[in-house]
This record gives C-alpha cells, sequence and structure tokens, in this order.
C-alpha cells in the first residue's frame, strides 16, 4: 500500500476534464493543439487521450521520452502556484515570490516552488531555502510588471511550458467557452452518483463556483430544476456566470446560508430559500471540508484547531439537508478530504442522528469502500467511496480511480 501522506504529496499522473454534453466538443482541436506543443517541446510523441464515459475526458501524460530539462535561471513561486504547475497549470503574477534582475520577456527558465513560505516577495538574488523544482517555461512578465508598481499583479506571468509531472498543460481555451471544464475525477463521478433526471427537484446546498451544478444541469439535457445555494454572495453570482456560459439554463442560484434552508413558514420551493420540509427529490451536500485530498500538497498550513471546526458546520447542513429532502429521496453528502471525522465519521453520526436516513449504495461505485476500523460495518464500508491510495480487498478499484484526490462520496435515502 502506498503511504498516504506521499500520494497526498504527489500530482495524479492523469489531467480529466468534464465535457459538456450540451455542446460539440471536437476532438481535432485537442489534438491539433497537442501537435503544437509536441513541436515546442522539440519530440514526436504525443500523450493519450480518451472518454470513460461520454462527459469524462482523460489525458495522460507526455510519454517518458519528453525529458524536463532545467538549467536556466530560477524564478521561485509559492508553495500552492507550484502545485498548480505541477498539476498542467501556467504561472499566475500573484503566484510569483522572487526573480533574477537580467530576466527577458520570453526566455526559457526553471520554475522552483517555495516550499517552507520563507521566500520574501521580490527577492532579486538565488533563493536559499527548501525549494523544489517543478517545471520549465517561457516568461511573460519582468520583474517591473510583478514587483514595481505597487499594484496587486494578475495575468499570466510564466507560460508552463513542461512540468516534472510530464502533464500537458492543457486548459479549457482550446476549445469555445463553456466546452471543457478541467475537474477532478471523483468531482465528476459525485454527479454521476447523484444522477440528475428531467422533472427532478434538485438542491445544490454549497454549490459555489457551480462545477457539480452544471454538470447536473447538463446530464439532465436542462431538463431537471436545480437550485443552487452557496452562502457567499459573490461565490452564488460565479454560479450564474459558469451556467451562462456553459448553456445550463435550468439552475437558479442564490446567496444563502444552507444551515437555514428549511423552514416551516416556507410553502413553496420556486420562491427561493427557505424551502418547506420535504421538497427536494434529490439534494447534494458538496461540504465545506478541510480540502486535505488536493493533490499534490506542498505546504500545508491547516491547524489542528481548524481541522476540527469543519465537522460542526458539516453537521448543521447534514441536518437541513434531511428537512428539505423528500421521503424516498437520495441525499449525496461528499468532500474532497481524507480525514476519518469528515467522512465515514459523517455518515455514523447521520445514521446515529437521524432514524429516519438510510445509508444506500453510492452507485456508480468507483471509488474504493470506506476505511477500515472507522466505525462503519463492512456492509455499510462497501456501500461509500474513498478515493485514496489504499488497497481492500472488499472492492478493488480501477488505477485510474485510485491515481485521482482524495475524496468520499456516501448516499443516503429518507425512509419516513
Ligand atoms: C466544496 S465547495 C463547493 C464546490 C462546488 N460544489 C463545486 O463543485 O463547484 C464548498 C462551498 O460551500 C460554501 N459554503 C460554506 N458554508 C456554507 C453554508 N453554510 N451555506 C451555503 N454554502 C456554504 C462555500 O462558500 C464553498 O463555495
Amino acid at each position: 500500500m502506498q503511504n498516504l501522506q506521499e500520494w497526498l504529496s504527489q500530482p495524479p499522473r492523469y489531467t480529466t476534464f468534464r465535457v459538456n454534453k450540451l455542446k460539440k466538443f471536437d476532438c481535432d482541436s485537442l489534438n491539433g493543439f497537442l501537435k503544437t506543443k509536441s513541436k515546442e517541446l522539440n519530440t514526436s510523441a504525443l500523450p493519450n487521450f480518451y472518454f470513460i464515459k461520454s462527459d469524462c475526458l482523460v489525458l495522460e501524460q507526455w510519454p517518458e521520452e519528453v525529458e524536463v530539462k532545467k538549467g536556466n535561471k530560477e524564478v521561485i513561486v509559492d508553495a500552492l502556484c507550484a502545485a498548480a504547475v505541477l498539476r498542467g497549470a501556467h504561472v499566475f503574477a500573484p503566484g510569483v515570490m522572487g526573480m533574477p534582475m537580467n530576466c527577458q520577456l520570453g526566455e526559457k527558465v526553471d520554475i522552483y516552488g517555495d516550499m517552507e513560505g520563507q521566500c520574501k516577495r521580490g527577492l532579486k538574488i538565488t533563493f536559499e531555502g527548501k525549494k523544489l523544482f517543478v517545471g520549465t517555461g517561457v516568461l511573460r512578465m519582468l520583474r517591473q510588471d510583478l514587483f514595481d508598481n505597487g499594484v496587486q499583479p494578475s495575468g499570466i506571468a510564466i507560460e508552463t511550458l513542461l512540468p516534472v509531472s510530464r502533464l500537458p498543460v492543457v486548459n479549457e481555451t482550446i476549445c469555445p467557452p463553456g466546452v471543457l471544464l478541467l475537474q477532478n475525477l471523483p468531482s465528476i463521478v459525485c454527479g454521476w452518483v447523484l444522477n440528475a433526471l428531467p422533472n427532478e427537484n434538485i438542491l445544490d446546498m454549497c454549490a459555489a463556483p457551480g462545477n457539480k451544478t452544471t454538470h447536473l444541469g447538463e446530464m439532465s439535457n436542462n431538463q431537471a430544476n436545480i437550485i443552487a445555494l452557496d452562502k457567499t454572495p459573490q461565490k452564488s453570482e460565479k454560479i450564474k456566470e459558469n451556467c451562462i456560459k456553459q448553456g445550463v439554463s435550468c439552475v437558479n442560484a442564490y446567496a444563502f446560508d444552507s444551515t437555514k434552508c428549511c423552514s416551516l413558514d416556507s410553502n413553496n420551493v420556486d420562491n427561493g430559500p427557505p424551502f418547506p420540509p420535504n421538497s427536494f427529490d434529490k439534494v447534494l451536500l458538496d461540504a465545506p471540508c478541510s480540502g486535505l485530498g488536493q493533490r499534490p500538497q506542498l505546504n500545508n498550513k491547516m491547524t489542528p484547531k481548524m481541522l476540527e471546526s469543519y465537522k460542526f458546520v458539516q453537521r448543521k447542513l447534514m441536518k437541513a439537508a434531511v428537512e428539505v429532502l423528500k421521503i424516498g429521496g437520495k441525499l449525496v453528502y461528499s468532500t474532497c478530504t481524507v480525514t476519518v471525522e469528515e467522512n465515514e465519521g459523517m455518515v455514523q453520526w447521520a445514521l446515529e442522528k437521524f432514524p429516519c436516513l438510510q445509508l444506500i449504495p453510492a452507485e456508480p461505485l468507483l471509488g474504493g469502500p470506506g476505511l477500515r476500523e472507522s466505525g462503519l460495518s463492512d456492509a455499510q464500508r462497501v456501500m461509500v467511496q474513498r478515493f485514496s491510495p489504499e488497497v481492500d480487498p472488499l472492492r478493488l478499484v480501477e488505477p485510474i480511480y485510485r491515481d485521482s484526490i482524495g475524496f468520499f462520496i456516501a448516499t443516503f435515502t429518507k425512509t419516513h
């Protein structure tokens, strides 16, 4: 078994995209883009890509013969930015910490991550702290654009050429807007588990920026009635923007605290939140969580106190979810973290606290079972999905689903 910490410190070896079924995706655009990149990298090899379902595209690494060669001037970026580079992203201006004085636009540079957050912004000399080489790129901004004009810089500072992970640098802009969405595989699976169908009333309780909401709208062919809530007003605006961009017209988004989304004084779902009890056929609770499943994690600053805090809001949200769910309805609970307390522990707590809830298989079951000795019985463990490096004979997992981010999905129904 691969050690969890080691697994979390490395990026997945695949990039996944959700493909919008409401729009037309042209494989030639990706092929053409990769061919152009292969010329820049002086290789005739191309990365493989394939669909695992009509809405899920997998892009593999550049073949091993494509080498990442260092030896250029060093640019230091913060750890978050370095993690993004390892996943195939460009370097955005706010992430740059240090750069030599004599760099030229268009020059090839080596990108290093500041592993302990020690680099002073604007550093001119060689950084001597703990650093990790994450890839090479081409400089698109100079020191004066980044550090010297007193305003927060924006835009791409370095176009990543090749990360050491050898993941292709491909983003959504290779297609017309709204066709492709970079999305982690378990998040896509989460949409498949909820399985939005035409005419269903669906509540997405923690929806921003709307990546799962839009997936649900698309899979229902814009025929479901979806309400998307997020407590932060700017974030709920983002849901609306993303729905427009992706051609999703069956979503109403509101800024609202979902812990308060059920009220006995309300009598209609169509007027927006709060809602009467027993209103929704399906509820997605993609809960705020400690996010410890994100990969790679290069410098996590989470304190034990912060870690402890998530379960309180998760419990409040779960209570509201149970209230607004119809009898016989389906509730999907998910997190992008690996802690037992926020995952199997929440399932155990919910089953004890709400006798009306019954755990049902979170199908399609593509991730592994719940953790051993986590408070769940084997019969319960096989009904949930945990995306992690553990190998458990209770359910073997295809390699692609074992090499994504850490994630958890459980599904309940309400019996009375
Ligand atoms: C894991 S993210 C959701 C990601 C989203 N489901 C997606 O796939 O794009 C959790 C979200 O919950 C929101 N949130 C936190 N507490 C909330 C509350 N009490 N009510 C509604 N939203 C909340 C946060 O603002 C954050 O956007």
